[in-house]
């Protein structure tokens, strides 16, 4: 019999290291019998990789950057993310409405209870089973984007933003203890990965089994 689905989400600053870690957390959750679907916000879908583009190219205020992340989310649930549940697949999303409420509303500064409405509208109270927030100051993960890629526009946000926004996941981690686990992504990359495979097996073992 498969493993029971579970939706999986990955957070963090830009450069914090979290993609580098999905495909581990992957091939883990295979070799453990889960069917699994790989995505990510915003994205997803066709249309909401073409919403995407524009949220990461186009200047816009901080409401379009939540409408826009919100509808390319409402058409990646619909689409994608809860048909997937529904035939018992796990789901491994690379950042969900976590990263509205660290970007939009701690980043921006933009209103939460505006966001608690969208997020209730358009998630109808689904929720990651399990979110890994690799947490690394905003210096470090500065130099890693730095030595990795041209910055886009979020990424060529000051540091004092992403101060912020670490403050926002600190702040929805306190929210939803439950499903929120905190990595110390200033570690070395075996250690974080290290970290990310035990807390997965740890969460997804199925009641009975030896993991
Ligand atoms: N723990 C780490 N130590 C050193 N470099 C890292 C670590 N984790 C990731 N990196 C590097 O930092 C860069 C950004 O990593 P990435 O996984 O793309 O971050 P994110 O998806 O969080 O923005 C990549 O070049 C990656 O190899
Ligand atoms: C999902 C989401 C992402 N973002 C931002 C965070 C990132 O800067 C950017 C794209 O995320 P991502 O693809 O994870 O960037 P990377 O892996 O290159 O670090 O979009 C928001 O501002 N709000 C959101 O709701």
């Amino acid at each position: 019999m498969s493993a029971p689905a579970r939706f999986i989400t990955f957070e963090g600053i830009d450069g914090a290291g979290k993609s580098s870690h999905i495909e581990a957390v992957a091939q883990a959750l295979e070799e453990a019998g889960h069917r699994l679907l790989r995505t990510r916000e915003p994205g997803g879908t066709e249309l909401a990789e073409r919403l995407r583009e524009l949220f990461l190219h186009e200047r816009m205020d901080a409401l379009t950057e939540a409408l826009l992340v919100f509808g390319a989310r409402r058409d990646h649930l619909v689409r994608c993310i809860e048909p997937a549940l529904a035939e018992g697949r796990t789901v491994l999303c690379d950042r969900f409405t976590d990263a509205t409420f660290a970007y939009q509303g701690a980043g921006r500064g933009f209103d939460l209870a505006v966001l608690g409405q969208l997020e209730s509208w358009v998630q109808q109270g689904r929720q990651p089973d399990l979110t890994l927030w690799f947490d690394v100051a905003p210096e470090i993960a500065a130099a890693r984007r730095a030595g990795a890629r041209a910055p886009d526009r979020l990424e060529s946000e000051e540091s004092a933003f992403f101060e912020r926004v670490r403050a926002g996941y600190a702040a929805r981690a306190v929210a939803a203890p439950e499903r929120f686990v905190c990595i110390d992504a200033g570690q070395s990359l075996e250690a974080v990965r290290a970290d990310a495979l035990a807390i997965v097996r740890a969460r997804t073992a199925s009641p009975g089994s030896a993991a």
